[in-house]
C-alpha cells in the first residue's frame, strides 16, 4: 500500500467508467470499505456488484451523516459539474483536497462550485487506469498543501503512472494527448482492419491481425522502454522495403503527423469549451 493512503479518507462523486476503474485501484492499494464513500445515483450493475463485495458504502446522494474527508474525488461528466458538486459539498471542509478529472472544468470553475474547497487538483486520467495501465496528467492549485497534493497523487497513481504539470493550461493539452489518445490508437486499430479488408483479407481475420499487431507494438513500447519509439519503426523498416512504401504515405506532407495535430488541436479546443 501507498502509505500516503493509508487512514485516508475518501469521497468518490460518480463512478462510471473512469470512477470505478479509479476505484478498483484503490482497492489493489488497500482502501477498503470503511475508508470511501460513493456517490453515484444511476450506479452500473457492476459498480453495485463491485461495491456490495468490497463493502463500500454506496449510495445515490450522501446521507445525512456525511462529513469531511481528506479527499474528494470528482468523476461526473463536465456537464453534470453542478449537480456532482452539490452531492460533493458536505464531504468537503477546509482540509480536504478536491481532485477533479472532468474534461476542460477548471480549477476556478470547481471552486465557484464548492466555495469550501482550499485545495483543488485538476487530473486527466485515460482509460487504461482500468487495467492499471492508465496516464494521468495533473496540476494542483496554489492553495494545496504538499500533503494533499501527494494524497492525489497516491490515489491517482493507484491507476498508473502520473505527470504534474506547472501550469493549468497545460491541462487541456494532456487531455487532447493521453486522455482522448487510447480512443485514436483504437480506430487505427478500426481503420487498420478496414484497409486488410480493401487488400482482399476476411474480415475477421482483418481485425484479428490489427488488433494483435497493436496489442504487440504497444506491449514492445512498455517493456523497451529506453528504445525510442522512433527506433522501434525503424527496426520494422528495411531500406526499400514493404514499410517503406507504407511510411511514405504516412508520412508525407498530408501524411498523419498533421492530421493527428488537427485532431489533438480539436480536442484541446473542446476542452477549452467545456470550461465554466
Ligand atoms: N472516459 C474517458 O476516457 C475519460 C473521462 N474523463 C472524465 O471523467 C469524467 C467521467 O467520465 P466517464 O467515467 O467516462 O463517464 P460515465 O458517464 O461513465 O460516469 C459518470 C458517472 O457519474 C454519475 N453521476 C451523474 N450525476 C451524478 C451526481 N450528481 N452525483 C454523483 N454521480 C453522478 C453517473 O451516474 C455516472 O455513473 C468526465 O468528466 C470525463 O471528462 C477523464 C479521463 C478519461
Ligand atoms: O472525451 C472526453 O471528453 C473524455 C475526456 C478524455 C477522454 N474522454
Amino acid at each position: 500500500m501507498n502509505p500516503r493512503l493509508k487512514g485516508a479518507s475518501v469521497a468518490l462523486i460518480g463512478a462510471g467508467n473512469m470512477g470505478l476503474a479509479m476505484l478498483e485501484g484503490w482497492v489493489n492499494e488497500g482502501l477498503s470499505g470503511k475508508d470511501v464513500a460513493v456517490v453515484d445515483p444511476k450506479p452500473s450493475q457492476r459498480l453495485r456488484d463491485f461495491c456490495a463485495a468490497k463493502g463500500f458504502l454506496l449510495a445515490a446522494a450522501p446521507g445525512s451523516d456525511a462529513s469531511p474527508r481528506d479527499a474528494v474525488v470528482l468523476a461526473v461528466k463536465p456537464q453534470a459539474l453542478d449537480a456532482g458538486a452539490g452531492a460533493a459539498a458536505s464531504f468537503v471542509g477546509a482540509g480536504s483536497v478536491v481532485v477533479s478529472i472532468l474534461a476542460g472544468k477548471r480549477i476556478e470553475d470547481i471552486a465557484a462550485r464548492l466555495p469550501a474547497a482550499k485545495a483543488i487538483v485538476r487530473a486527466m486520467p485515460n482509460t487504461p487506469a482500468a487495467i492499471g495501465r492508465g496516464m494521468t496528467g495533473a496540476f494542483a492549485s496554489a492553495g494545496t498543501r504538499e500533503d494533499q497534493r501527494l494524497l492525489a497523487d497516491a490515489l491517482l497513481r493507484a491507476a498508473g503512472q502520473v505527470e504534474w504539470v506547472d501550469s493549468e493550461g497545460l491541462i487541456d493539452a494532456v487531455t487532447a494527448v493521453s486522455g482522448s489518445g487510447p480512443a485514436y490508437v483504437f480506430l487505427l486499430v478500426e481503420c487498420l482492419a478496414a484497409a486488410g479488408v480493401e487488400a482482399g483479407l476476411p474480415k475477421a481475420l482483418a481485425e484479428r491481425l490489427a488488433r494483435v499487431t497493436i496489442e504487440g507494438a504497444g506491449e514492445l513500447l512498455h517493456r523497451q522502454s529506453e528504445t525510442s519509439a522512433e527506433t522501434l519503426r525503424q527496426r520494422v523498416t528495411s531500406p526499400g522495403g514493404t514499410t517503406a512504401a507504407a511510411l511514405g504515405v504516412l508520412m508525407a506532407d498530408d501524411g498523419l503527423a498533421p492530421l493527428m495535430a488537427r485532431a489533438v488541436a480539436a480536442a484541446r479546443k473542446r476542452a477549452s469549451e467545456l470550461s465554466g
